[in-house]
């Protein structure tokens, strides 16, 4: 079993007097892909400050390749950060900046043949232009110069590297091939960890080997994307990942429109059920015919699948899918179901009745309250 690359246990950070990351564990092992997921405000910057050792810890210990560096100085460790924000010299060339970065690295020192070598390597891996090497980093675009900021991070082959919303403030087309460029690098380095934080649910899904989902401060959930996106503990963390959201439900609501459910589904014992909510992603949803009688009611098939009458209230174009706006006709106090379906799947008028059905195995139950969760409009 190789040693964890990072060990962090019991972490606990204050920021301005107040505790800001608490009980925080995470172990990785070398080449792992973590994606740190949570809202503005979570404590993420100061998680990677944290272990880039740049915030002395209020509590617990940081541990690196076996070392405890709790209380090492920054620039002992052997951590790479790329900040939020650029912070590259204005006064060096881009080559310059990469020959700097590479000589911070205290475990060796490199021949100017190896040099060369390095930034070649590493010009290549992130598609840096050679024509971008003699300019200074203020004469780039931003997405040229965030691309320029991760190879001066990774060029040090740092044990951990810590990235720090490496897509913010670029544009989609190139954050896609910043994506791709970052699951490459990840692929090819069986050496080098990462902990990539962001509050975007794809970009953890598309990177991730596993997800860290924080609020206030404390670690929700921890899972591969599957894992997260298929079996979230809580209603947040089932909020956190997928584009639209998945829609909450009442389960006392749903039960009083379809009782059967209730012996379908693993119930929470000994608690509120109007403390848990049903899960249930929109594309989970199909609509499989007109409820043209108008006479269909809520039922349990044979074969597991859950079938209810709607109204198509909305039907919005993505390109290739169908966004739908649904409210449940038996449970007409319940908030509209949100549903993405293929575009050449449906044929549904607007103000139409159908009956939906839902696979059994693809409701989750989850702690929170479907209240308390946005309805969906679209
Ligand atoms: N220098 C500081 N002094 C006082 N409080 C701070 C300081 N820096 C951050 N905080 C507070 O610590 C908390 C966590 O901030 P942090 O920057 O770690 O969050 P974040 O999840 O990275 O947010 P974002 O996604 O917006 O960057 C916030 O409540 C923030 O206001």
């Amino acid at each position: 079993m190789p040693i964890q690359s990072l060990d962090i246990t019991s972490l606990a950070m204050d920021r301005g007097g107040n505790r800001v990351v608490d009980q925080f564990n995470l172990s990785l092992f070398p080449g792992e892909y973590c994606v740190v997921l949570g809202p503005s405000g979570c404590g993420k910057s100061t998680l990677l400050h944290g272990i880039a050792g740049l915030i002395e810890t209020a509590e617990g210990s940081i541990v690196i390749d076996g070392q405890d560096v709790t209380h090492t100085a920054a620039r002992k460790r052997d951590v790479g950060l790329l900040f939020q924000h650029d912070t590259m010299y204005p006064h060096l060339t881009v080559e310059q900046t990469l020959q700097i970065a590479v000589r911070a690295n205290p475990k060796r020192r490199l021949t100017a043949a190896e040099m060369d070598q390095r930034i070649q390597s590493i010009t290549e891996t992130m598609n840096l232009a050679p024509a971008w090497l003699p300019r200074r980093p203020e004469t780039l675009s931003g997405g040229q110069r965030r691309r320029v900021a991760i190879a001066k991070t990774l060029i040090r082959q740092p044990s951990v590297c810590l990235l720090d919303e490496p897509m913010a403030a670029i544009d989609r087309l190139a954050s896609e091939r910043l994506l791709e460029r970052l699951a490459d690098v990840s692929k090819q380095s069986d050496s080098t960890t990462f902990v990539h934080v962001t509050h975007d649910g794809e970009e953890a899904m598309r990177l991730a080997d596993q997800i860290v989902v924080m609020s206030g401060g404390r670690i929700l959930q921890i899972g591969s994307p599957s894992e997260i996106y298929q079996s979230p503990n809580s209603a947040e963390v089932a909020l956190a990942l997928g584009s639209p959201s998945c829609n909450l439900l009442a389960i006392d609501e749903v039960l009083a429109s379809c009782p059967a459910l209730g012996e379908a589904l693993a119930l929470p014992e000994g608690q509120p059920n109007a403390d848990h909510a049903i899960m249930l992603r929109p594309e989970a949803i199909q609509l499989v015919a007109p409820d043209l009688n108008q006479e269909h009611a809520s039922t349990v098939t044979e074969s597991g699948l859950w079938q209810f009458p709607v109204t198509l209230l909305e039907r919005r174009d993505l390109g290739g899918r169908f966004l739908l706006r649904l409210q449940p006709t038996d449970s007409e106090n319940s908030p509209p179901l949100a549903a993405t379906v293929f575009q050449n799947s449906i044929s549904a008028e607007v103000g139409t009745r159908w009956i939906c059905q839902v696979s059994i195995s693809d409701l989750r139950i989850v702690a929170g309250s479907a209240r308390n969760s946005r309805s969906h409009s679209i």
